[in-house]
């Protein structure tokens, strides 16, 4: 995934999970450039989702899509391996449960071939996750508190996304959490270019539509 490219990736959290093949690949061929998948453990959030042994299954019947796991857990470390093995492409955990241990968890991360994505809750300040940038692929600002889909977009969050892309001009920055149509200009503005839309995409009517509008936005706003 090439640096500043807008990209989009929709969240299937509020999708029929019971149709997880079906609902995933409509949302890539309807334009999705890749699949964020929510993985929530009950302790560092409180919800639950699925892990490894489903995104296997998954990557069993899609092949080629990137898939990103937002790792909302207690533990980022325990599933690495796994999650590697069940052929995920970039690993975006959240640094507040393992903020003294982010360097040995970036360092597992790539040495299991995937990318780095650093994920920030909103009470979390963008200085904690500056001096990690260098061993990073992504910073996720998440624009809701983690946990569930649907909820209401935080416009005050844009000031970090805003610091971010003036301090870093080629990170890849990634919003989530009540991003859609309505508040996509806010994010494309202030610098993000990967954005995560579930609620807004999955309960389209045209969901090709929505994926074109989004990225529509970020690329004006980049100049692509
Ligand atoms: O990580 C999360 C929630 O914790 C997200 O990925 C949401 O699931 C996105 O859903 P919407 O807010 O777009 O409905
Ligand atoms: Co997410």
């Amino acid at each position: 995934m090439s640096s500043l490219g807008a990209r989009i990736g929709p969240s299937i959290l509020n999708a029929d999970l019971s149709q997880l093949h079906e609902e995933s690949q409509k949302l890539l061929d309807n334009g999705a450039d890749y699949l964020h998948l929510d993985v929530m453990d009950g302790t560092f959030v409180p919800n639950l989702t699925f892990g490894h042994p489903v995104v296997k299954c998954l990557r069993n019947k899609i092949k080629d899509a990137f898939f990103e796991t937002h790792m909302m857990v207690q533990n980022p470390a325990q599933w690495i391996e796994p999650m590697a093995d069940a052929g995920v492409q970039q690993y975006t955990f959240h640094i507040e449960p393992v903020i003294d241990a982010v360097p040995m968890v970036c360092r597992k991360v790539r040495e299991a071939g995937m990318k780095v994505g650093l994920a920030i809750k909103p009470g979390t300040p963008v200085d904690a996750v500056e001096k990690y940038i260098a061993i990073a692929d992504m910073v996720l600002v998440m624009t809701v508190e983690p946990g569930f889909g649907g909820q209401k977009f935080m416009a005050d969050m844009m000031a970090k996304v805003q610091w971010l892309r003036e301090h870093y001009p080629s990170l890849d920055i990634e919003v989530d959490g009540g991003v859609g149509l309505g508040t996509i200009d806010q994010c494309a503005k202030a610098g993000a270019n990967m954005i995560v839309a579930g609620t807004a995409i999955i309960r389209a009517d045209d969901q090709a539509a929505v994926i074109r509008d989004l990225r529509r936005s970020v690329q004006s706003a980049i100049g692509q």
